[in-house]
């Protein structure tokens, strides 16, 4: 990245957009997203979206193709620029939106229910479709990652959030910037950053990204009750301070 897309993400907790995939690639993981979603039967489920969302959890600590995918050179080269070169995944998250399901993304900023200490966090959402304003591209606040929001847990049924969690407070009037991405680019959004998507309103142009959340090996874990939260994946550089059990990559 050049030095003034590091400056704009420093000042903005935000950056967008940054191509990532090649066509081939994008074809390739596309059609494993597929597969995985037909081998979860995810197609008339009628589950709440999250617990749908739920079953794409941390696919990259099973299947060697989403470990792949996540650790592309160029996503890395991007994290690297904005939170030095000492990476681990911390977890990964599926956000696939079809015409016609109503799923939504509550305003929320992830740092509130994610049990890490330290703003060196980002997000790497990757398109594997095009993502625009019709289909319910992310929106975000640029600016708003300093500032901890009081959030609401709403648990409405197409919010695809754990605990239906959204900001309390107006952001109507806000400068709200829609991420439009062709697929193969990419956003990054910090750990503080209030963002949000709307449901997908197009009549045929499903809307997936992957989100890689990606830590520097000096953010501490606080909930030393939940073990799985002290578990990250070293995908670049060392690991100086030991604060996470370190687990390997899923054999190819
Ligand atoms: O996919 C979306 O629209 C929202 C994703 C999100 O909340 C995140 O990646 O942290
Ligand atoms: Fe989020």
């Amino acid at each position: 990245m050049t030095r003034p897309q590091v400056v704009a993400y420093e000042q903005d907790g935000c950056l967008a957009p940054i191509t990532v995939l090649t066509e081939e690639e994008v074809g390739r993981y596309r059609a494993l997203f597929d597969e995985l979603v037909d081998a979860a039967e995810l197609d008339g489920d009628n589950r709440p979206a999250r617990e749908r969302a739920r079953t794409l959890y941390d696919t990259h600590r099973v299947h060697h193709w989403y470990y792949e995918l996540a650790t592309r050179p160029r996503i890395l080269d991007a994290v690297e620029s904005v939170i030095g070169p000492n990476l681990m995944i911390w977890m990964t998250n599926w956000f696939p939106k079809y015409p016609g399901d109503n799923t939504h993304i509550s305003w929320h900023q992830d740092g509130l229910y994610w049990t890490l200490q330290s703003p060196n966090v980002v997000t790497a959402w990757i398109a594997l479709t095009e993502s625009t304003e019709e289909n319910g591209c992310l929106q975000v606040l640029p600016g708003s990652h300093n500032e901890q929001l009081p959030h609401t847990e709403t648990y409405a049924r197409d919010n695809a959030l754990s605990r239906g969690q959204e900001i309390a407070v107006d952001i109507s009037g806000q400068e709200v910037r829609n991420f439009v991405l062709n697929p193969g680019q990419m956003s990054l959004h910090h750990v503080g950053l209030a963002h949000g998507s709307n449901k997908n309103v197009s009549r045929d142009s499903p809307r997936i990204g992957y989100a890689v959340r990606f830590a520097s090996t000096d953010v501490v874990a606080k909930d030393k009750s939940d073990s799985d939260a002290q578990t990250a994946m070293l995908v670049r550089g060392h690991d100086e301070y030991g604060h996470f059990d370190l687990i390997d990559p899923p054999v190819a």
